[in-house]
């Protein structure tokens, strides 16, 4: 067997404003560099959504399950095609459940990537029901203060009551439980930070 890509070791267990886990040190600097040099550019789709319980616009892939349309099999470069195997596979899902106590065996797992650009944001939400945990990596290279497009966390549905932010720096990322009180938000990305996207991924194990 090969060398692990994904690490849960260098994680802390966060308590406010809900139970959650900051993930430092998740890949190695050579699949860092791989990763960040191919996050996928092609067959993102826009999404848009204006609605009581959440608004975005932002591009979107979903990179498994695969649906079999000619979108979503555009090339993959191989070093998400193994990021994808890893955290599909049993040992990554055996290191959350064992991280999180949730009982993530046999339900189905998604895997996707997000791009922010400017104007882009996620307003307040609680994650559906049907997610257990949800892992968001982050793959920005760097990311400016003071130019939005940190996760917030709130202390209730206002985007006020910010009680933590993270910036989308790569190599960090966060596992989310699914909560009634795991209220979150992503600031919007500020008009004036032309050109700057927030590249994310995300990794959602379901219900079985
Ligand atoms: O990208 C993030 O930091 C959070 C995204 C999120 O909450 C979601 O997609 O449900
Ligand atoms: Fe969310």
């Amino acid at each position: 067997m090969s060398t692990p890509m994904v690490s849960l070791e260098h994680i802390t267990h966060e308590d406010t404003p809900f139970r959650w886990y900051h993930a430092r040190n998740t890949f190695g600097q050579a699949d860092l560099d791989a990763l960040l040099k191919t996050f996928p550019h092609d067959g993102l789709r826009m999404v848009t959504r204006s609605g009581l319980d959440k608004s975005y616009a932002m591009y979107h892939r979903q990179l498994h399950p695969l649906d079999g349309t000619g979108e979503s099999a555009a090339e993959l470069a191989e070093p998400w095609r193994r990021f994808v195997t890893e955290v599909t596979g049993p040992a990554y899902r055996a290191a959350v459940a064992r991280l999180t106590g949730l009982p993530i065996d046999d339900g189905p797992v998604e895997v996707n990537v997000w791009r922010y650009g400017r104007s882009c944001w996620l307003a307040p939400h609680v994650d559906k029901p049907e997610k257990l945990v949800t892992h968001i990596l982050y793959f920005n290279e760097a990311w400016p203060s003071e130019q939005g497009g940190d996760l917030l966390l709130l202390g209730s549905s206002s985007e006020a009551d910010v009680v933590r932010r993270i910036p989308p720096v790569a190599n960090t990322g966060v596992l989310l439980p699914r909560g009634e009180d795991s209220w979150h938000a992503v600031e919007r990305v500020h008009d004036a930070a032309t050109g700057l996207e927030r590249l994310s991924a995300q990794v959602i194990f379901q219900r079985g």
